[in-house]
Formats: C-alpha cells, sequence, structure tokens
C-alpha cells in the first residue's frame, strides 16, 4: 500500500450518515472497544492460513493497552483489523457500539516507519490530515494554531518547515505521532512506533508519549516486541501466544502508580515482578522451537 493510500484511509468519508455513525459512537456507554471471537484465515498458494483464532480482548476508555508476542505471532494482524484495514473471518471489533469494517479518523495508526509524505514539510505532512478533518470546523488561523500545538506536543514545533529527509528518524516517529494526535482519534493505534530507533532516542520518544498521554488520557492500543517498553507504558499487557491460530495467552494488568521514572522503577520490585511475569510468559510457557537449545 502507498503511503498516500494509508492517510488516505484513516481520512474521513464526506458520506452524512457516516458523522451520524459516528455522534451515535461517541455517545455509546459500553466496553470502549471489543473484540470478540475474531479469527481470520489469510489465502496463501497453499490453502487457508489462520493467523488468529478466536481473540477475545476488551479496551476501557484511556486505556493503554500493549499486544505483546514473538514476530509473526499475529500482533499487526490485531491492530490492522481495529484499524479496519483488515477484515476478520470470524468475529469482529466493535469500537463504541459500532462494528468496524473500513478504516476511519477515529483509530488514527502510528506505524515503524513513520509513513510521512516526502515532498511536503512537517507541518505540511500534519496540514493534510487537520484539513480534512477540521474542513468546516475550524477555520485557517484555528487550523494553524492546531498544527503548531501538537508539534509543540512532540517538541518539533522548531522543525515544522524541514522536510522530512533533512530529519532524524526519531524527529520524523515525533511528526507521525503529531500527525496522528491532531486528528484527535478515539483511538490511537501504534505498531511498534519506536522499533527503528536508537536506544536513546526511543526512551526518549518513550517519555514523551507517557506524558501525552497523562495530559490527553488518549486510549492506545500499541504493539511491541519491548517487555521493558510494555510494562513502562501500559495500563494492560496483552500477550499473546505463538500461531498459526494465534489467541490471547494472558492479560496483566500493570498497577504502578503513575507518572512514571524509567530510572526509579529499575530497582522497583512491582516492575521487575511484572518483567519476569511477561518474559517467563514468552520465554517459558510461548518459547518456539528453534529457541529451545
Ligand atoms: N496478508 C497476509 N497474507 C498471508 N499471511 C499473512 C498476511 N498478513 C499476515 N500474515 C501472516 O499472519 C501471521 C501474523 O502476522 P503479523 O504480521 O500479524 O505478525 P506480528 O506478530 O505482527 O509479527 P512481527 O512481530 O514480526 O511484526 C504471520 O504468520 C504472517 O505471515
Amino acid at each position: 500500500m502507498s503511503v498516500m493510500q494509508m492517510i488516505k484511509q484513516q481520512l474521513p468519508s464526506a458520506d452524512p450518515a457516516e458523522g451520524l455513525k459516528q455522534e451515535k459512537a461517541r455517545q455509546y456507554g459500553g466496553a470502549f472497544l471489543d473484540l470478540s471471537g475474531v479469527s481470520i484465515d489469510f489465502p496463501t498458494r497453499s490453502g487457508f492460513f489462520r493467523a488468529l483464532d478466536k481473540v477475545n480482548l476488551k479496551i476501557n476508555k484511556g486505556e493503554f493497552v500493549s499486544v505483546i508476542g514473538h514476530s509473526g505471532c499475529g500482533k499487526s494482524t490485531v491492530l490492522n483489523i481495529v484499524a479496519g484495514l483488515s477484515q476478520a473471518t470470524e468475529g469482529g471489533a466493535i469500537l463504541q457500539g459500532h462494528e468496524v469494517n473500513q478504516p476511519g479518523p477515529d483509530r488514527a495508526v502510528v506505524f515503524q516507519n513513520h509513513a510521512l509524505l516526502p515532498w511536503l514539510t512537517c507541518y505540511q505532512n500534519i496540514e493534510l490530515a487537520v484539513k480534512e478533518i477540521f474542513k468546516g470546523r475550524k477555520n485557517r488561523k484555528e487550523m494553524r494554531e492546531w498544527i503548531e500545538h501538537n508539534l509543540r506536543l512532540v517538541h518539533m514545533d522548531h522543525a515544522m518547515h524541514k522536510y522530512p529527509a533533512e530529519i532524524s528518524g526519531g524527529m520524523k516517529q515525533r511528526i507521525g505521532i503529531a500527525r496522528a494526535l491532531a486528528m484527535e482519534p478515539t483511538l490511537l493505534l501504534m505498531d511498534e512506533p519506536f522499533g527503528a530507533l536508537d536506544a536513546l532516542t526511543r526512551a526518549h520518544l518513550q517519555d514523551s508519549v507517557m506524558a501525552i498521554q497523562a495530559d490527553l488520557k488518549n486510549t492506545v492500543l500499541m504493539v511491541t516486541h519491548d517487555v521493558d517498553e510494555a510494562v513502562l507504558l501500559s495500563d494492560k499487557i496483552v500477550m499473546m501466544t505463538n500461531g498459526p491460530a494465534a489467541r490471547i495467552g494472558e492479560v496483566l494488568d500493570i498497577e504502578l502508580e503513575r507518572p512514571r521514572e524509567r530510572l526509579a522503577l529499575a530497582n522497583d520490585a512491582q516492575y521487575n515482578q511484572y518483567r519476569a511475569q511477561v518474559l517467563s510468559f514468552l520465554y517459558e510457557r510461548q518459547r518456539r522451537p528453534e529457541e529451545a537449545h
């Protein structure tokens, strides 16, 4: 899929009925996100491949939820179903009372590789999404202020007129996050958002995301490979079994007080206990044959 297609898929449809559906959804009082009985079969040359088998997951409003599991278990597939980029073969995702069957502006996605349009500046990359979403609701000045506000949130206002090629990988990722936040999504979806970054940049960006989350109280679903990242950022860690036919193995509630400080937590018994629980799930109960030696 091209970068343009990915961005377009997240933008709103012009259908007025869609606006009404979204308004109804905002008033819905049930489970915020409810995945029930989600299975998916991908067609392959040797027949159907069942990637997920009867996945059930509930997420509450304002929660930060991480999905962790070994490579290829189906983490991105879960996120893509919630994003509306993949269709479940059985079951489905209900977001605020409405079935997800296509991408929409209520679910902004941050990918590992930022997906910025190289011919637009950082400001213009965000503006593209903001113009679509807020047309008729914000005037030019309000839009400019809103874009600048979101650039400030990720500490990138100083580089707003630079092109993606002129900034570092970590900075590009910040712009991707600013663009997603500027869409004011009901649900923020992040697929290994820090995966391509060096350890220091990764830590800075994790801290920024925690600070933004504390402020905006977004509901976030994040895919990660990183146990420390999952424990540090999450309210809930969803641990997936190995595929094919992957399921949710365990869900761990992380009850560490916020704000969380990575240095203080390094010596925190409860933090280390959570960390050990995730490691034990991944490397004992879900150990893969190639890791047994
Ligand atoms: N479109 C597709 N067609 C066929 N198989 C697919 C398709 N998309 C995903 N799969 C398969 O489904 C399984 C889950 O893939 P997915 O990308 O969700 O895993 P993941 O846990 O996110 O992996 P990673 O951590 O390596 O990114 C894999 O075996 C993958 O090969």
